[in-house]
């Protein structure tokens, strides 16, 4: 039998966000191609002599008519479909002249972020929605014994640091007063249009209706298959790649992954560094947090190694004036 060597494509694609922030530009790859028929973020594959940028320059041109000033990386994901291995550098857009069309007679959409899921992509594409939803900073509550000043200091991160995306993580409190905890910071974070995970048993779903359910790497590495429905986010603390193999196995929606820098909270544990994280994230499945040390200076470095951002708790949670 004749063995098929698979190609390999590189694919430069935009997730083009709308200048109010709220919607994504998504177009209908033609029913002739490839994959047609279904949704797709515009973009198309690298010329041999093309840097990512360059192709996505002028792949945006031809198919939507656009100039891109700027763009931001966003998330690389490898596929293999039965008769390629596709890898596709996707960028964020924000800043570009014109206003988008269908060059090529195809049909192109704005959409909600949350409506994103009601058009049917690639099945490459699962991970690049979850990070077009997803945002660049990640805060994980510090313990605090009291709620009144636990809820002063996570106001103060929604509207003065605009944080959208909360780990709800308090390992000192019995049940209920977590759960009592977690129902005053999900009504907080309803008024902020920010998500609010809880760190714990997926069972507190049952009890407080949160976004979703942020995993130990201990409750990760004993689940045989996803603890929560689809309509609920799924994250989890990771570490090394057989636990993101896992995470991607169970089908986490994202993850942590730490420590990147030695942290007052864990100083004997080994850092992984730049170099090692960077490797991590190029495999894993699904948007990846940097963690461990991390500050807000640090989400770009994160974003250009591969990362969905930064997780932190320091960073975001200051004493109050
Ligand atoms: N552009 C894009 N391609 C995707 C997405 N998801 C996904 O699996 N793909 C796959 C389908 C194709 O095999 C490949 C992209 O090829 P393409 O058809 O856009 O390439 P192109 O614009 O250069 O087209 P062509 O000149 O070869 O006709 O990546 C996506 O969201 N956007
Ligand atoms: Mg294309």
């Amino acid at each position: 039998m004749e063995t098929m060597v698979k190609r390999r494509v590189h694919v430069a694609a935009a997730a083009m966000i709308s200048r109010d922030g709220r919607q994504v530009l998504i177009a209908r790859r033609p029913s002739t191609v490839d994959q047609g028929g279904l949704w797709e973020f515009p973009g198309g594959k690298l010329a041999p002599y093309e840097t990512g940028f360059e192709a996505l320059k002028r792949e945006l041109h031809e198919e939507l008519g656009v100039e891109i000033q700027r763009a931001q990386p966003l998330i690389r994901v490898h596929h293999e479909y039965p008769d390629k291995h596709v890898l596709m550098d996707v960028w964020q857009v924000r800043e570009y002249a014109g206003e988008p069309f269908g060059r090529e007679g195809q049909a192109v959409r704005w959409v909600r972020l949350d409506e994103l899921f009601n058009y049917p992509f690639p099945a490459a594409n699962m991970p690049i929605l979850r990070a077009v939803m997803l945002p660049t900073e990640y805060l994980i509550t510090a313990e605090e014994a009291d709620d009144a000043t636990f809820m002063s200091k996570l106001e103060r991160a929604l509207s003065e640091d605009a944080v959208r995306l909360v780990q709800l993580r308090a390992k000192t409190l019995e049940n209920d007063a977590f759960v009592s905890r977690a129902k005053k910071a999900l009504e907080l974070c309803r008024r902020y249009e920010a998500r609010l995970l809880l760190n714990g048993d997926p069972r507190l779903l049952d009890e407080v209706d949160a976004d979703g359910i942020h995993l130990t790497s201990e409750q990760l590495m004993s689940l045989e298959r996803r603890p929560v429905p689809e309509d609920k986010w799924l994250a989890a603390s990771t570490h090394d790649q057989a636990q993101l193999e896992q995470a991607g196995r169970i089908g986490c929606d994202f993850v942590t992954l730490s420590p990147l820098r030695t942290t007052p909270t864990h100083p004997d544990v080994y850092p992984m560094g730049w170099h090692d994280f960077q490797q991590l994230v190029e495999r894993a499945a699904m948007p990846v947090f940097a963690l461990g040390g991390m500050t807000r200076h640090d989400a770009d470095h994160a974003r250009g190694v591969g990362a969905q951002g930064i997780a932190s708790i320091r960073d975001f949670w200051k004493s109050c004036r």
